[in-house]
């Protein structure tokens, strides 16, 4: 099981002093400091260094800070490699990831640091299983905005398949999967759909582009008071039912096996992680 909260995941242009600086008081878990798709071309050497100040300068709490580099096919990603390794981060998330090979070179360039993988070719969907199972492997970042320009797809539907493939490689894996952005930032009852829906799939948070994102993915991907509660008295339940030698309880009219038990003491773990992040 992750301990770190990854609720809510915000892209933060590399290039912008401003949100830069404003991101040091937003509750988000995880922050992803972008030199990719957030940065104009003629912007984009600047930001290295505009990032690597904003680093250095701290202020961000346990966040979480990932920084998202371009891909090391183009003219600036083997340097955005070299220049993250001297960062003040957790990770460094490679955008267009195909293979394990691709995962291979960063990790040649980038000794030390986690590896996150952005799944968002039809190549990277294929491959999941293999990029999750790379050992440098820590997270997994839908990419659906790429996905479904690779696929000529429209909408969510169509990259239902692609999603839960990546799921499964995570899963197995033991690895994070945050879900893709949702691009109508201003649409609160749209993201509150999705991201309930990416929670329902197995998701561990939600990718977002603007602060006003951060509250409904936080809600939506942290235990609530009810979730909390279900989970003690399912722990109650099922230890007072072995104590009597049954290994069943029962709970709200539903059955609580051991397995139950190891979801409910996650709940609950999580709920935990969460309010130390939030009191720090
Ligand atoms: C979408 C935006 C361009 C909107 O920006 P703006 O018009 O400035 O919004 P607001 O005026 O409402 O901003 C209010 C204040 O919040 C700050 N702000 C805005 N966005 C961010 C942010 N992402 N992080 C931190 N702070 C932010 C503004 O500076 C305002 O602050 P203040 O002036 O103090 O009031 C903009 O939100 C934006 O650029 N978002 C990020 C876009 C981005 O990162 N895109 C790339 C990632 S998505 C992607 O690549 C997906 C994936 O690869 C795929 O394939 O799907
Ligand atoms: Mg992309």
């Amino acid at each position: 099981m992750h301990t770190r909260p990854t609720r809510s995941a915000l892209y933060i242009p590399g290039s912008k002093d401003r949100a830069l600086d404003k991101a040091r008081g937003l509750p988000v878990d995880v922050i992803l400091f972008d030199l990719e798709d957030a940065v104009a071309p003629d912007a984009k050497i600047a930001a290295r260094d505009t990032l690597f100040a904003a680093l250095a300068g701290g202020g961000y709490g346990p966040r979480q800070r990932i920084v998202r580099i371009n891909g090391l096919d183009t003219q600036w990603g083997r340097a955005d490699a070299a220049a993250v390794a001297a960062m003040d981060c957790d990770a460094i998330l490679l955008p267009k990831v195909n293979s394990p090979d691709d995962v291979d070179a960063l990790a040649a360039l980038v000794p030390d640091l986690p590896i996150w993988a952005m799944m968002e070719t039809p190549q990277s969907v294929l491959n999941a299983a293999h990029i999750a199972a790379h050992p440098r492997m820590a997270g997994f970042v839908m990419g659906t905005n790429d996905l479904a320009k690779d696929m000529g797809s429209r909408g969510r539907p169509a990259l239902m398949m692609a999603l839960q493939m990546c799921l499964l490689a995570a899963k197995a894996a033991g690895i994070v999967a945050l879900d893709g952005v949702y691009n109508a930032f201003q649409d609160d009852d749209g993201l509150r759909a999705e991201c309930a829906e990416g929670r329902d799939l197995g998701f561990d948070g939600k990718t977002l582009i603007h602060p006003a994102q951060i509250a409904i993915a936080n809600a939506a991907f942290g235990p609530t008071m009810d979730d909390i509660a279900l989970a003690h008295r399912q722990i109650a339940a099922f230890a007072a039912a072995e104590a009597q030698g049954q290994g069943v309880a029962v709970v709200d009219g539903k059955i609580v096996e051991n397995l139950h038990i190891v979801t409910a003491k996650a709940t609950l773990a999580k709920a935990e992680a969460i309010a130390a992040l939030e009191s720090a």
